[in-house]
C-alpha cells in the first residue's frame, strides 16, 4: 500500500502542477513586498544576503554548481555564479526552462526584470551598483544549460547533464517541498538529490516552514509538506548531510500577501559526507 501510495501522491503533484503559471509566481513572490530592496525585513533580501554569505565565506569551491527546481527564477545563482565556472538550471516544466531561456538569451522574454536583483548583490559584493550588467553578462556566460529534473527519481537529472564526479555544490530552493506528497517523500527527494553532489560538496537548501498550500498561477492552489526546523534537521541527517548552519526568517505580517500559508523561510549550509 505504502508503494501504491507513494507513486499516486507523486503523480498528484505533478498533475498540481500542469497549471503552473511562472508570470503570476513570479508576482506573488518577487515583487514588493516581499522583494522589497529597501526593505530591512523583506524576505527575497533576506534570502539573497544568505546566499551570498554561503558562497563567499571560503569553504565553497569547485566547477559545477547545480540549482534544483530553479523554477522561473535567477536569484538563487547571483551570488555563485562568482564563484563556479559551470551553472547547470535545472526544472520540472517546460514553461519555467522557456522563461529561463528568456532572460538567458536576453531578448525581452522574460516576466520578471532581474535588475534590482543584480544590483542589490552587487552592492553585497562590495561592487558598484552599475556592474550589474558585468555580472548578468558573467552569468549568462557560466550558465551552461537548463534541464528537465525531477527530484522523485533514484536519477533526478539525464545522465549526460553532469560530469561522473558529480556537482561541486548543489542549491535548491522552495522545491522539495513544494513537490512531495508527505514528509517520507521530502526526505527521499533530498536522498536523490544528494547523489548529484561529490562527497565534501555543499548543499544550500532554502525552503519554506510550516507552508501545507500556496497558489501557482490563479486558482493554481499546490499543497505543501509543512516542515519545522527539527524534521528539516532530521531529513538532513537521514539522508547523508552534516548541517554547518540553519538559520531562519520568521514573516511579519504584512509579507502574508495570500498567496501561500507560510510562517517562516529556513536556510541551510550542509555538507554531503
Ligand atoms: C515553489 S517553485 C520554486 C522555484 C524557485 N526555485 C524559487 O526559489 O522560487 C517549485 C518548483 O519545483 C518544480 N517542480 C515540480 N515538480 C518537481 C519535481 N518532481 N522535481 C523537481 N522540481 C519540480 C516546479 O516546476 C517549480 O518550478
Ligand atoms: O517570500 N518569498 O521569497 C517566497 C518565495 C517563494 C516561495 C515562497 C516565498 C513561499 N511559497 C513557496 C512555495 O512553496 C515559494
Amino acid at each position: 500500500m505504502e508503494g501504491k501510495g507513494k507513486v499516486n501522491g507523486v503523480a498528484a503533484m505533478a498533475a498540481c502542477y500542469q497549471g503552473f503559471d511562472p508570470a503570476a509566481y513570479l508576482q506573488y513572490n518577487y515583487t514588493p513586498p516581499r522583494a522589497d530592496f529597501e526593505r530591512k525585513d523583506s524576505i527575497v533580501p533576506w534570502k539573497l544576503a544568505c546566499l551570498h554569505r554561503a558562497f563567499t565565506e571560503g569553504d565553497v569551491r569547485g566547477e559545477l554548481l547545480v540549482d534544483i527546481g530553479s523554477g522561473p527564477t535567477l536569484y538563487q545563482v547571483l551570488s555563485g555564479c562568482e564563484v563556479f565556472n559551470k551553472v547547470l538550471l535545472t526544472d520540472f516544466l517546460e514553461v519555467n526552462r522557456q522563461e529561463l531561456r528568456g532572460w538567458l538569451e536576453d531578448e525581452g522574454g522574460c516576466n520578471l526584470d532581474w535588475t534590482p536583483y543584480l544590483q542589490h548583490v552587487c552592492k553585497l559584493e562590495g561592487r558598484r551598483p552599475s556592474a550589474w550588467t558585468e555580472k548578468a553578462a558573467k552569468l549568462r556566460q557560466v550558465i551552461t544549460d537548463i534541464v528537465p529534473v525531477d527530484v522523485h527519481r533514484p536519477q533526478p537529472l539525464a545522465l549526460y547533464a553532469l560530469p561522473s564526479e558529480g556537482a561541486d555544490c548543489l542549491v535548491s530552493c522552495f522545491c522539495l517541498e513544494s513537490v512531495s506528497p508527505d514528509l517520507a517523500a521530502f526526505t527521499r527527494a533530498l536522498g536523490h538529490i544528494g547523489r548529484l553532489l561529490r562527497t565534501g560538496g555543499h548543499l544550500l537548501l532554502i525552503g519554506a516552514l510550516g507552508e501545507s498550500y500556496y497558489f501557482g498561477g490563479p486558482g493554481v492552489r499546490i499543497p505543501v509538506v509543512p516542515l519545522n526546523e527539527a524534521q528539516v534537521c532530521a531529513s538532513l541527517k537521514e539522508s547523508g548531510y552534516t548541517l554547518i548552519r540553519l538559520e531562519v526568517y520568521t514573516l511579519p505580517q504584512d509579507m502574508r500577501v495570500g498567496v501561500d500559508d507560510v510562517s517562516g523561510v529556513f536556510f541551510v549550509k550542509a555538507i554531503k559526507e
